[in-house]
């Protein structure tokens, strides 16, 4: 479902607002944009839309009210506010980071560029938890208004005992800012931990310290951390830093999203899964848990395309990939293999679970309708189960494969489990 966000727009000129509203409109899907001539018409919407706006952007002087006025009022409502300016010198400068704005542009192409991408960053930031770990509660209060009005969530620790315990216990953190003299484990001591289980690119840290000492950086950004900061730094230096470490954590994840997932179903692809089931399987050691494995394989799916054409073969896979998906979620790993393969590693699914719920998702993709481009047709899975204890993956897979040969042979449609020569 498509999140809708909403912005107000406060500027004198009816050519820049209405080329502001209509850019953004365009390029960032799902967005509305309301746009005023003045103070009074945004202090309404404010009043009747309470809650709505994800940020204003306004004009620095309007021409009801005093420089600054739509400004301050977007402060009164916590809405984050970004100023438009058409010069810069001192006394504007000083004018606009008086106030709680999140950034400035000029009204030009540039600037115009440069809100685009700030309201992209909003949205996208809404998405990341900022975990603060700082012992005094007033600093760490001043670093989370910081952080909440570029619209982070932000999670809390005090000590860097209860920072490690966060983290050992949510893996949904982003990133991790870190004051070095801490109560107890120190903020070295933190990041060293934190190293252990997470990458520089996995999980970002930039460390802070009220000292000036300049041995202190040195040893942060040895320890592990991406960056430092002191704490005098100015709200234009903390976005700057905050936003360059947010940037490189989205390009790793899209490079690794490239590079480990299909990009046509969206599902892990083979170089993900070979590790990954590696790691779970080892997981497993000797404790004494089910494994299971299932190799899935659409039947004359060759036809499919020869019938109906490639594209429509495409959006055949996605469908067949969804089911999949829904079907299989709980403790199971996933992945296309290749064309028109499919495989499944489950652990602590008992057989008999495992048996039902994949001949369920069996009948699920017999019964489908997939209509597409007026087109309507049907196809079938066919499957094989391997369940065992102590195999290795290339084992399993051998395994599911001989079953998944059987459940072809018997006419399609069908689950086979795999049989050992010594069970017959
Ligand atoms: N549309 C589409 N087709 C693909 C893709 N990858 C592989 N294929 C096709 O999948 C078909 C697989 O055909 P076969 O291996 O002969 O198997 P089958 O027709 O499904 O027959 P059985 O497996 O024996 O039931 C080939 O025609 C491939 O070209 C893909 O990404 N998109």
């Amino acid at each position: 479902m498509l999140t809708r966000h909403r912005l107000l727009i406060a500027d004198n000129s009816i050519f820049f607002r209405d080329a502001l509203a209509q850019t953004l409109m365009s390029q960032i899907q799902g967005l509305q944009v309301d746009s005023v001539k003045n103070c009074a018409g945004g202090k309404q919407l404010l009043a009747q839309n309470q809650g709505e706006y994800m940020a204003v952007i306004s004009g620095l002087v309007l021409e009801d009210a005093a420089a600054g006025a739509m400004l301050d009022l977007a402060a009164e409502y916590k809405i984050p506010a970004i100023a438009l300016t058409s010069s810069l010198d001192r006394e504007t400068r000083q004018l606009v980071m008086d106030r709680d704005v999140i950034d400035y542009f000029f009204k030009d192409q540039d600037g115009l560029e440069g809100i685009i991408s700030l309201i992209r960053r909003l949205i996208s930031n809404r998405k990341h938890k900022v975990l603060v770990v700082d012992d005094a509660p007033t600093y760490c209060a001043y670093l989370s208004a910081l952080l909440e009005r570029q619209q982070y969530q932000v999670v809390v620790a005090h000590t860097g005992e209860q920072a490690v315990d966060i983290l050992g216990r949510r893996s949904d953190i982003s990133m991790v800012m870190m004051d070095y003299q801490l109560p107890g484990m120190s903020g070295y001591d933190v990041i060293r931990i934190i190293r252990k289980q997470y990458s520089s690119t996995e999980l970002p840290i930039i460390g802070i310290s009220g000292q000036t000492d300049q041995q202190i950086p040195a040893q942060i950004l040895k320890c592990g951390a991406n960056d430092f900061m002191y704490k005098g730094f100015t709200v234009e230096e903390f976005y700057s830093r905050i936003n360059n470490m947010m940037d490189l954590l989205l390009s790793v994840r899209e490079l690794k999203d490239a590079a480990y997932k299909d990009f046509l179903t969206g599902m892990p692809n083979r170089q993900y899964f070979y590790p990954a089931a590696d790691a779970l399987i080892a997981q497993l050691g000797t404790e004494t848990g089910e494994l299971g494995f299932v190799m899935m394989d659409i039947d004359f799916f060759k036809q499919v395309n020869d019938r109906y054409g490639h594209s429509i073969g495409d959006e055949v896979l996605k469908v067949v990939a969804n089911c999949i998906r829904t079907e299989s979620q709980r403790n199971a790993l996933m992945a296309r293999l290749g064309g028109e393969e499919f495989c499944l590693l489950t652990r602590g699914v008992s057989d008999s679970d495992l048996l039902a719920r994949m001949d369920k998702l069996r009948a699920l993709i017999s019964d489908t309708e997939i209509a597409i481009s007026g087109k309507s047709l049907k196809v079938t899975l066919s499957m094989g189960i391997c369940m065992r204890k102590d195999e290795t993956l290339e084992d399993l897979m051998a395994q599911a494969d001989q079953a998944l040969y059987t459940a072809k042979e018997d006419g399609r449609n069908k689950v086979v489990v795999y049989q050992s020569q010594s069970s017959f």
